[in-house]
C-alpha cells in the first residue's frame, strides 16, 4: 500500500511523469556486486551527460560534464530529464548515482545567462525545464543518490537535496547551500520545501534567509548532506551505500520515503 501511495503521489507531481505508469523493479533481495565489470556495463552519453549503467547491479552512474562550471542551461535540462526519464524507463536500472566529471564543482546551478536578457518564451521554456528537472529527480522511482564532488550553490544544491541520500568530498573549500538570498533572489516554494523536507524547518528558515553557503563540515552538522568522505571515496561510497539501500526487501526503501507517502 505503501508503495502504490509513494507511486500515486509520484506520479500526480506532473502529467509528463504520469505516461510512465506504476511497475515494480524492486524484486526481493539481490547478492549485488558494488564494482562494475567492463562486459556487464554500458554507457550512453550526450554532449552534457554520460550514463554509465551496471546492468549486474541494477545501478546507473549519471555524470555532469557541463564546463566550466555544470550550469544548469536549458540544453544541460533538457539533457538531463531526457537521460533520467530512459532510465526510469529501464526497468533494469534501480538506482542512479549523480556525479560530476568536472574538478571542484559539482553544479554552480541555473545557468545565469538563460536568465539574462532572454525573451519571456525563452524564460518560460527555461523555468519548466527547471521545473521538470526537479519533477524527475525528486519523484523518481529509483533510489538517487548524489555523490557531490565539489561546491553546489543554490540550484546546485537543489539537484543534491532532490536526491535520496548525499554524500560529499570533505575538502573544506567545498560549499553548498540554497545562497538565492545573497545573489537578490527569493528562492521559490518549492526550493523551500524541498530544503526544509531535509534540514527541518528552522535551519531552513536561517539557511534561506541569509542565503547560507555551509562548508562541507557545516553541511553535514546542519543534515544538508548524509555523510563527508574524502574526495577520492566520493564514488566509491555512493556505490557502496546504494548497494545497501538496494538489498533492503521489496521496494520498503522507496515506499517508506515519508516526502511521497503518506503511510
Ligand atoms: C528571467 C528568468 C527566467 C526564468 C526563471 C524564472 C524565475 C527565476 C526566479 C528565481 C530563480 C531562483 C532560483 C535560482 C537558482 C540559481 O541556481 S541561480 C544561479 C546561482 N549560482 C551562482 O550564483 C553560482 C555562481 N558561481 C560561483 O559561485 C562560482 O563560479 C563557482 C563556485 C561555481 C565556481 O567557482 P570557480 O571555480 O572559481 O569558477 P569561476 O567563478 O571562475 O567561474 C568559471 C566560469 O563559469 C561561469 N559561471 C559560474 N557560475 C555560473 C552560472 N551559474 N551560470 C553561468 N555561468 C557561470 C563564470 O562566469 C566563469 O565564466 P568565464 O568568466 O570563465 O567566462
Amino acid at each position: 500500500m505503501a508503495t502504490l501511495l509513494k507511486h500515486s503521489a509520484k506520479y500526480a507531481l506532473s502529467g509528463r511523469l504520469a505516461r510512465l505508469g506504476v511497475h515494480s523493479r524492486h524484486g526481493g533481495l539481490q547478492c549485488l556486486q558494488p564494482r562494475l565489470l567492463p562486459h556487464q556495463r554500458s554507457a550512453s552519453t550526450s554532449s552534457k551527460i554520460l550514463v554509465e549503467m551496471d546492468d549486474s547491479t541494477g545501478i546507473a552512474v549519471l555524470t555532469m560534464k557541463n564546463p566550466p562550471v555544470n550550469s544548469l542551461s536549458l540544453d544541460f535540462l533538457t539533457e538531463f530529464s531526457i537521460s533520467l526519464e530512459k532510465l526510469e524507463l529501464d526497468r533494469g536500472c534501480r538506482g542512479v548515482i549523480l556525479t560530476s566529471a568536472l574538478p571542484k564543482i559539482f553544479s554552480a546551478g541555473l545557468d545565469i545567462m538563460e536568465m539574462y536578457g532572454k525573451s519571456p518564451e525563452h524564460c518560460g521554456e527555461f523555468w519548466k525545464a527547471v521545473q521538470e528537472m526537479w519533477l524527475r529527480l525528486y519523484g523518481s522511482s529509483m533510489i538517487t543518490i548524489a555523490a557531490i564532488n565539489g561546491s553546489s550553490p543554490a540550484g546546485g544544491c537543489l539537484m543534491a537535496l532532490a536526491c535520496d541520500y548525499r554524500i560529499m568530498a570533505e575538502n573544506p573549500k567545498y560549499s553548498i547551500g540554497l545562497n538565492e538570498t545573497q545573489l537578490g533572489i527569493v528562492a521559490p516554494f518549492w526550493f523551500k520545501d524541498t530544503l526544509v523536507n531535509t534540514v527541518g524547518n528552522r535551519a531552513a528558515e536561517l539557511s534561506l534567509q541569509l542565503g547560507l553557503l555551509y562548508s562541507a563540515p557545516d553541511a553535514l552538522r546542519t543534515g544538508l548532506v548524509d555523510l563527508l568522505v574524502p574526495e577520492d571515496k566520493v564514488l566509491s561510497t555512493a556505490s557502496q551505500t546504494m548497494t545497501q539501500w538496494l538489498a533492503i526487501p521489496g521496494e520498503n526503501a522507496i515506499g517508506s520515503n515519508p516526502r511521497v507517502s503518506s503511510s
